[in-house]
C-alpha cells in the first residue's frame, strides 16, 4: 500500500492539490455487511460516495472482491474518476460484463474455477515462459492501440510504455471483441496483441484500468502519468493536463494554480487490498 499512497502523493504535489486518502475495507461495502456490521457498511458507503476519485489496487484471492466490484460500479455509473490496478482492472472488466453486457455469470477463474463466462482467465503460457513460476513478473512493454485515448495522451503520445507486472490472470482474449462492441476499449496491449494491458471507457470522465502496476515507477517530481490523470480528473484539471502532456499546448505552462493559490481539498477514496494479504484491507 505504501507504493499507492506515495504515487498518489507524487501526483497531488505535482498538481498542487491536497490529498485526503480514505481507506475503505471493501468487505464493508458488500450486502452481507449491511446485515452483519451495519455501522461499518454505512461508513464505507459514506466514504465511497464522498470521494472525488476511486482507486482499486491489486490483490490476490477472492476476499472483498464483491465490494471492489461494487466500488467500480459506483465509479462507472456516477462518472467518478477510477483507476483500477491489476486486480482493480480485472474486477472492472467483470463488473462491465455483468452490469452492462448482462453476462451475469461473468467471473475470473481465480474466484470461480468453474465460471460459466470466464472473462478473466489463468494465463496459459505463464508457467512455460517463466521456468516453473506462474507469476508474470517485472517490466514488460505495452503498445498503445490508439493515440486519442486518455492514457496515451498522459504518456505523452508514446507508442509504447514499459511498466512493471505481477499477475497470474489476464482478460480472456477470446472475449475482447465482444467487450469492445459493448463500449469497453482495450487501448494498450502487449506485443502479441492478445494480452490486454490497459482498458478505458471513452465516454467516462476518467475510467482506466491497467494490468501493470504504474505505482512502482512513480517518483517525487516524476509522478506516474496515470496517477496524474486520476488526480487531475478528480480535481477538474484533466482537460488542461491532457493538452499539456499530449503536446497540444507547447509552452510548459503549469496546469495548476501557482504558489499562494487557494488549495482545493481533494478527498479520495479507494478500496484496497495489500499486495500480499487478501482483499479486504484499506485504502485511499
Ligand atoms: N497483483 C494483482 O493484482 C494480481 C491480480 C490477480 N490476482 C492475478 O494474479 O492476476
Amino acid at each position: 500500500p505504501v507504493y499507492f499512497e506515495e504515487a498518489l502523493l507524487h501526483a497531488s504535489v505535482a498538481l498542487d492539490r491536497k490529498l485526503v486518502v480514505d481507506w475503505v475495507p471493501s468487505c464493508d461495502l458488500e450486502d452481507s455487511a449491511a446485515v452483519e456490521t451495519p455501522d461499518a457498511y454505512e461508513k464505507a458507503w459514506g466514504l465511497l460516495k464522498g470521494a472525488n476519485g476511486v482507486l482499486v489496487p491489486g490483490g490476490f484471492g477472492d476476499r472483498g472482491v464483491q465490494g471492489k466490484i461494487l466500488a467500480a460500479k459506483h465509479a462507472r455509473e456516477n462518472n467518478v474518476p477510477y483507476l483500477g490496478i491489476c486486480l482493480g482492472m480485472q474486477i472492472a472488466v467483470i463488473e462491465y460484463a455483468r452490469s452492462v453486457m448482462k453476462l451475469r455469470d461473468a467471473n475470473s477463474t481465480e474466484f470461480d474455477p468453474a465460471a460459466k463466462t470466464p472473462c478473466v482467465i489463468f494465463m496459459p503460457e505463464g508457467s512455460k515462459t517463466h521456468m516453473g513460476a506462474t507469476m508474470r513478473l517485472g517490466s514488460r512493454r505495452t503498445f498503445f492501440q490508439v493515440n486519442n485515448c486518455k492514457s496515451a495522451k498522459l504518456y505523452a503520445n508514446a507508442n509504447y510504455v514499459d511498466e512493471r507486472h505481477r499477475h497470474r490472470y489476464e482478460v480472456n482474449p477470446d472475449m475482447v471483441s465482444e467487450f469492445e462492441k459493448a463500449g469497453l476499449s482495450f487501448v494498450g496491449r502487449d506485443e502479441s496483441g492478445r494480452r490486454m494491458e490497459i482498458i478505458e471507457l471513452p465516454t467516462h470522465k476518467f475510467f482506466v484500468g491497467t494490468q501493470f502496476h504504474p505505482e512502482f515507477n512513480s517518483r517525487p517530481g516524476k509522478p506516474s502519468p496515470l496517477f496524474l490523470g486520476l488526480i487531475a480528473a478528480s480535481s477538474g484539471q484533466l482537460e488542461h493536463l491532457l493538452q499539456r502532456t499530449s503536446g497540444a499546448v507547447s509552452s510548459p505552462t503549469r496546469c495548476i494554480a501557482g504558489p499562494g493559490a487557494p488549495k482545493t481539498k481533494l478527498r479520495m477514496n479507494g478500496l484496497v487490498s495489500t499486495y500480499f494479504a487478501n482483499g479486504s484491507s484499506i485504502h485511499i
